[in-house]
């Protein structure tokens, strides 16, 4: 059975200006996660990726379709009916700045969730130090605030934040995007290397497919509210089926000059078909 199963999601939101008709952003998309798994969701910015992110976390109301986690439908809960969710679906966000409080240390952010969950502040305490161990941080780290702490080491406590209360699903919407090239690659290493301990299931969300395939199982390419391909990774990112996805994999850099030549050529061909 999958852990995630997402039916024909529609979500709309209010148009702009007097008496506008609302605007739908998801047009019926449909994707599944399974225990353990890492489907990575790809499409252009404004696409929908981060409002299917949303619509799972219970922050935005779907207008029709079904969200299944673990077979209960929980397409639409929101606060107290959403209680015990919150422990099994977590998220990691883009912005390391702005997803951390800078006024609470590091100690604290990662203790309060457990002891809102029912942990005695000794075992909170003892968690965190694991946790921070698990994402490769020193364990004086508790002492700190966020402003203490590169990029790169703010999404580390957000994973920890994330592993916390030991979800069965984490959203990661743009989990590495702020980063530079190489705390990326760390950070996606510290993620699969966390799934393969735990064996916890990524939504992971990307507009980069170059990033997406290095961590997914499967991929699902979204356009324009339309979920236009989905298949294992391999197979998405090798012999794309979809004009888009032909588009956004020839879209990714690559340092070659040859390589970016026959790209470009290509990039042509696929924009052509897909008009
Ligand atoms: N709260 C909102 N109210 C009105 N429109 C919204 C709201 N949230 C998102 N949208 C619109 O829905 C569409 C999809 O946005 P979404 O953020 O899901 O796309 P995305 O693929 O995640 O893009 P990005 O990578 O830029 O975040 C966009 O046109 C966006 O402007």
């Amino acid at each position: 059975m999958s852990l995630l199963d997402i039916h024909d999601l529609r979500v709309s939101f209010p148009g702009r200006g007097f008496r506008a008709a609302p605007v739908e952003v998801l047009h019926g998309v449909s994707l599944s996660v399974s225990p353990g798994e890492t489907l990575g969701l790809v499409g252009e910015s404004g696409s929908g990726k981060t409002t299917i992110g949303r619509a799972v976390l219970g922050l935005v109301r779907p207008s029709g379709g079904t969200i299944e986690f673990e077979g209960r439908e929980i397409g639409g809960l929101q606060g107290r009916a959403r209680r015990g969710l919150s422990d099994d679906i977590q998220v990691v966000f883009q912005d390391p700045y702005s997803s951390l409080n800078p006024s609470i240390t590091i100690g604290d952010t990662l203790a309060e969730p457990l002891v809102t969950q029912g942990a005695t502040r000794r075992d909170a305490r003892a968690r965190v130090r694991s946790l921070l161990d698990q994402v490769g941080l020193p364990s004086d780290a508790v002492e700190r605030l966020p402003r203490e702490f590169s990029g790169g080491q703010r999404q580390r406590i957000a994973i920890a934040r994330a592993l916390g209360p030991q979800p069965k699903l984490i959203v990661c919407d743009e989990p590495v995007s702020a980063l530079d090239l190489t705390t990326q690659t760390r950070v996606m290493e510290l993620l699969i290397d966390i799934q393969r301990h735990t064996g916890v299931a990524y939504l992971f969300i990307s507009h980069d497919l170059t990033v997406v395939r290095n961590i997914s199982h499967r991929v699902a390419v979204l356009y324009r509210g339309d979920m236009v391909e989905t298949g294992a990774a391999v197979d998405v990112t090798s012999r794309p089926e979809h004009p888009y996805t032909k588009r956004l994999l020839l879209a990714a850099p690559v340092a070659d000059p040859d390589e970016q030549r026959r790209r470009r050529t290509e990039r042509k061909a696929a924009t052509a078909a897909s008009a």
